[in-house]
């Protein structure tokens, strides 16, 4: 990890402009991420989560500010940016193999190289022996999984995580955040994720950014000082608890005020 920003957020805001009104959506914010960061940002529903992500990831424009990655100033999608969104949306005619192989398809010929790194990938995932599959025979999080390895393919330097996990049941999501970490300690790929689970966010992040209610602003900014291998036994710890502890009452306050 080095201590140049890798993620620039300066003085970003947003506000949609709706047939309504104007709905301020997120509050002037910056923030900078560094390169191998795993990165979670919680906080109360509609508070501009998604949004932030979405303007990283080049989807949306910003309303003021500027956001810089990798010394280049975002103003669209890029290719060194991998997405996975809630509800993988992954081609039905196609196999577990094709569907990770897809975004390289889509620009070039796919190789033996390409095909090894899929299957490497999907390994990780444990989803090995799975490739000639078809999505509708594999559960929700193996699905989920499929995507991941995915927005991995193209080998890209920053991987935005729009709640992924959420629909899955929490035993499911605790495997998949056991295998999640060690996806992300082989390839240290800087992640921002966003998740409305305590437990993730501190089970799998170096650092979690809190933000508060619409128009959203980050009010804490926590850094998990876990071991970087973490098992769920980890989420019993003191450590983990107090993180956790450290975290609640924003939500409790925020669902309140
Ligand atoms: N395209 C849009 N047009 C108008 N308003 C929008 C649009 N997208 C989001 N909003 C509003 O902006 C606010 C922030 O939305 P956003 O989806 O970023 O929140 P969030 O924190 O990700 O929410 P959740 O946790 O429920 O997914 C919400 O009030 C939402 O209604």
């Amino acid at each position: 990890m080095t201590d140049q920003a890798f993620i620039k957020l300066d003085e970003v805001a947003k506000t949609y402009p709706t047939a309504g009104g104007a709905v301020p959506a997120l509050s002037a914010t910056s923030a900078i991420i560094r390169e191998g960061e795993f990165v979670s940002i919680v906080g109360p529903s509609g508070c501009g989560k998604t949004t932030l992500l979405k303007m990283i990831g080049g989807l949306i424009d910003v309303t003021q500010g500027e956001i810089v990655l990798r010394g280049r100033q975002v103003n669209g999608p890029r290719d060194d940016v991998g997405f996975v969104f809630q509800g993988a949306v992954l081609l039905p005619w196609k196999t577990v193999l094709q569907n990770v192989l897809l975004p390289i398809e889509v620009h070039r010929p796919v190789t033996a190289k390409d095909r090894a790194r899929a299957l490497e990938l999907l390994d990780v995932l444990g989803l090995a022996n799975f490739e000639k599959r078809y999505p509708h025979e594999l559960s929700g999080g193996m699905q989920q999984r499929v995507s991941i390895c995915r927005a991995l393919i193209g080998d890209p330097s920053c991987l935005l995580l729009d709640e992924p996990f959420g629909a899955l049941d929490a035993l499911t999501r605790e495997n998949i955040n056991v295998m999640f970490n060690e996806l992300w300690r082989s390839t240290r790929k800087t992640v921002l994720l966003v998740t409305h689970s305590i437990q993730e966010a501190v089970f799998l992040s170096t650092r979690v950014l809190v933000m508060s209610r619409r128009p959203g602003e980050i009010v804490d900014d926590i850094a998990v000082d876990l071991p970087v291998v973490r098992l769920p036994e980890v989420i019993g710890s003191p450590e983990f608890g107090a993180l956790a502890n450290r975290i609640r009452p924003y939500f409790t306050k925020l669902a309140i005020d």
